[in-house]
C-alpha cells in the first residue's frame, strides 16, 4: 500500500496542501478531483518524490519512506504520467521510453538499439501506438507523445518486481475519446498488479473510472466517495462550494452574430494536413471547428496565426490578405492565439504572471521606451477578478501556478490586448467546473464585443454548447457543416461522431 499520513506542504509560506491522508491500494483507482489550485499535482509530485512533505508521514507497505525524486520513486514502483508532458523532445520515442533504463539493452558495452527499439513497439502496442520507435519524439503529435509517456510508465510492470502505482495527473485532457477507451483498457488491465491515482477534471470520466474519489478544496481533503456515492452535482458542489449553474453553456445567453465578415478563409491547403479549406466567420461568432487527430483543425488555425506556411488559398482578416503572414503581424492585427501545448507555446514559466499577459501588448506598455510598470499593473489589475487567477501575487512566476491557472494566464494574456479573433486550441483544458464556466463567459462578453472565435474544444458537448455554428473534417477535409444557432434544436454529439470518422 502506498500511504500518505496527515502531509503538509507550503511554497514560500503558502500552503499548498494543509493536512492530508490518501491511501493506494494494488487493485485499486484512486481519484483525486478539486479545483484549480485545491493542491492535487502537489499530491502527485509529493507521491513521486519530487516534493519532499514539510509535515506527516509516507509509508510504502508500511513502511516510512523518504523520496529524492522520480528515479527513486521508479525504484520502488512509482511511476507518473504529468500533466505537463515530460518527454524530451530531441530524443527517439524509444529513448525515451527507456530513458535512465538503457542497462536492459546494453550487450557487450554497446546499446542493443534493435532490441530496445522492440521493447518500445512491444509497450506501445499495448496502448495500441503503432509508430516508428526511432521517430524523433519531436515529430509526433501532442497525443502520440501523451500515448508514449504511458508507455514509459508501463514499462514498469516489467522492471519492478512487486506492485506497482501509476500516478495519472490529467492524462486525458488532450486524448480523444478513442484514446481515452484505450487508457481506461490498459488501466482495467494492469489494475490487478497495480495502485492507480487518477487526477482529472472531467467528473464523468473519474465517476467511470474510479474505486474511491478524494475531493480535496484549498489543500485538504473534504470528503471521500466510494463508487456508488459519487454524482457530477455532488462532487461539483463539494469542490466549490457551490451547486453549478443551472445550464452550464447558457446557449439563451448566447447573442446572434453580426453580418460583418471577419475572416475568410477560401481554398485553403497544405500538404499532408488540410485541403480545399472554405470558412467565412462573422462579427461576434463562435465557429467550432470539429475532427478526430489528424482531421488538420490544429494546423488550420495554426496557419492563421502565422505559425505554419499553407501551399495554396487566401486567408482574408478584417478585408486584408493575411495569407502566410508571420506571428508578430498576427499579433498587430489583433489576433490571438491560445495553444494546445501551453507550457511551451502558451506561457514563459520564468516570467511573472503580470509580464506574461502583456508580452503581446509591450509596445503600448511603455514610456520614453521603457516599460511603464504603473501601466502595466493597471492593465492587469481587473484580471484577477473575471478570470479568478488563484497566486499569492500578480509578481508570482507562471511555474508557480497550477495548471489550470497558467491557462487562466494564457487567455488572459489575449483577451487583455483586445484581440478581435481568437483562435482557440482546448481552451479549458485542465480548468476545474467553475473556471470552465468563467471561460464560458468570457467567450460570450468577447463576442458580445465584436469579436470572432474559432474553437476547438475539449469536448463535442463544449463545441455544441458554446459554437454558432460547427464544421466537421476528417483527413484535412470538410465532411459536414450545422448550424447550431437555434436553442431550441441542438444539434446533439451523434450527428457530428458520423461525420468524424
Ligand atoms: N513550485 C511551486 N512554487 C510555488 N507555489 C506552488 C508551486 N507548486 C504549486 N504551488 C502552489 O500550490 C497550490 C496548489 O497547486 P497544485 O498545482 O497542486 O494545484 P492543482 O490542484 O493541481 O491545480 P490544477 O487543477 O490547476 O492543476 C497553488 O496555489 C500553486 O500556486
Amino acid at each position: 500500500m502506498l500511504e500518505l499520513r496527515n502531509i503538509q506542504k507550503s511554497f514560500n509560506g503558502f500552503p499548498a496542501l494543509k493536512d492530508v491522508s490518501v491511501t493506494v491500494a494494488p487493485g485499486q483507482v484512486v481519484g483525486l478531483v478539486g479545483e484549480n489550485g485545491a493542491g492535487k499535482s502537489t499530491l502527485m509530485k509529493i507521491l513521486n518524490g519530487i516534493h519532499r512533505p514539510d509535515g506527516g508521514e509516507y509509508r510504502l507497505d508500511g513502511k516510512p519512506v523518504a523520496l529524492n525524486g522520480p528515479r527513486e520513486a521508479m525504484g520502488h514502483g512509482i511511476g507518473m504520467v504529468y500533466q505537463e508532458q515530460s518527454l524530451i523532445p530531441s530524443l527517439t520515442v524509444a529513448e525515451n521510453i527507456f530513458l535512465g533504463n538503457e542497462d536492459r539493452f546494453v550487450r557487450l558495452g554497446r546499446v542493443d538499439w534493435k532490441a530496445m527499439g522492440e521493447a518500445a513497439r512491444a509497450i506501445m502496442a499495448e496502448v495500441e501506438l503503432h509508430i516508428d520507435p526511432f521517430t524523433l519524439t519531436s515529430d509526433i503529435s501532442f497525443m502520440h507523445r501523451q500515448m508514449v509517456e504511458l508507455a514509459k510508465v508501463l514499462t514498469l510492470k516489467d522492471m519492478a518486481p512487486g506492485n506497482i502505482y501509476m500516478l495519472l495527473d490529467e492524462p486525458t485532457s488532450v486524448l480523444e475519446q478513442e484514446e481515452i477507451d484505450i487508457l481506461f483498457g490498459v488501466i482495467r488491465k494492469i489494475k490487478e498488479r497495480a495502485g492507480i491515482v487518477f487526477v482529472s477534471h472531467r467528473l464523468d470520466e473519474v465517476i467511470e473510472i474510479s474505486d474511491i474519489i478524494y475531493v480535496l478544496k484549498d489543500g485538504q481533503v473534504v470528503k471521500t466517495l466510494a463508487r456508488g456515492e459519487a454524482t457530477p452535482p455532488l462532487i461539483h458542489e463539494l469542490m466549490v462550494g457551490r451547486s453549478a449553474a443551472q445550464s452550464y453553456y447558457r446557449e439563451t445567453d448566447r447573442k446572434p452574430p453580426s453580418d460583418k465578415v471577419l475572416l475568410e478563409i477560401a481554398g485553403l491547403g497544405k500538404a499532408d494536413a488540410f485541403q480545399g479549406i472554405d470558412l467565412t466567420l462573422h462579427e461576434g461568432e463562435v465557429i467550432a471547428l470539429v475532427g478526430t487527430e489528424g482531421a488538420g483543425t490544429e494546423p488550420l488555425i495554426r496557419s492563421v496565426f502565422g505559425l505554419e506556411k499553407v501551399d495554396g488559398g487566401q486567408i482574408m482578416f478584417q478585408g486584408k490578405p493575411i495569407t502566410n503572414g508571420i506571428c508578430a503581424q498576427a499579433v498587430a492585427a489583433g489576433i490571438g492565439y491560445v495553444p494546445r501545448e501551453r507550457k511551451i507555446e502558451g506561457i514563459i514559466e520564468p516570467m511573472t504572471i503580470e509580464e506574461n499577459v502583456v508580452l503581446p501588448n509591450l509596445r503600448r506598455m511603455t514610456r520614453a521606451g521603457l516599460l511603464d510598470f504603473p501601466k502595466i499593473r493597471a492593465a492587469t489589475k481587473h484580471l484577477f477578478g473575471p478570470l479568478r487567477i488563484k497566486a499569492e501575487s500578480r509578481l508570482a512566476t507562471a511555474k508557480s501556478l497550477s495548471g489550470g491557472n497558467q491557462q487562466k494566464v494564457v487567455l488572459a494574456k489575449w483577451y487583455n490586448t483586445g484581440a478581435r479573433l481568437f483562435l482557440l486550441d482546448h481552451p479549458t483544458r485542465g480548468l476545474d467546473v467553475g473556471a470552465k464556466e468563467d471561460v464560458y463567459d468570457l467567450i460570450r462578453e468577447i463576442c458580445a464585443r465584436g469579436a470572432g472565435v474559432l474553437l476547438i474544444a475539449d469536448t463535442l458537448e463544449e463545441a455544441i454548447g458554446l459554437s454558432h455554428r460547427i464544421i466537421v473534417y476528417r483527413d484535412g477535409r470538410e465532411t459536414a457543416r450545422f448550424d447550431n444557432a437555434d436553442p431550441a434544436r441542438p444539434v446533439t454529439p451523434l450527428d457530428l461522431i458520423g461525420h468524424m470518422v
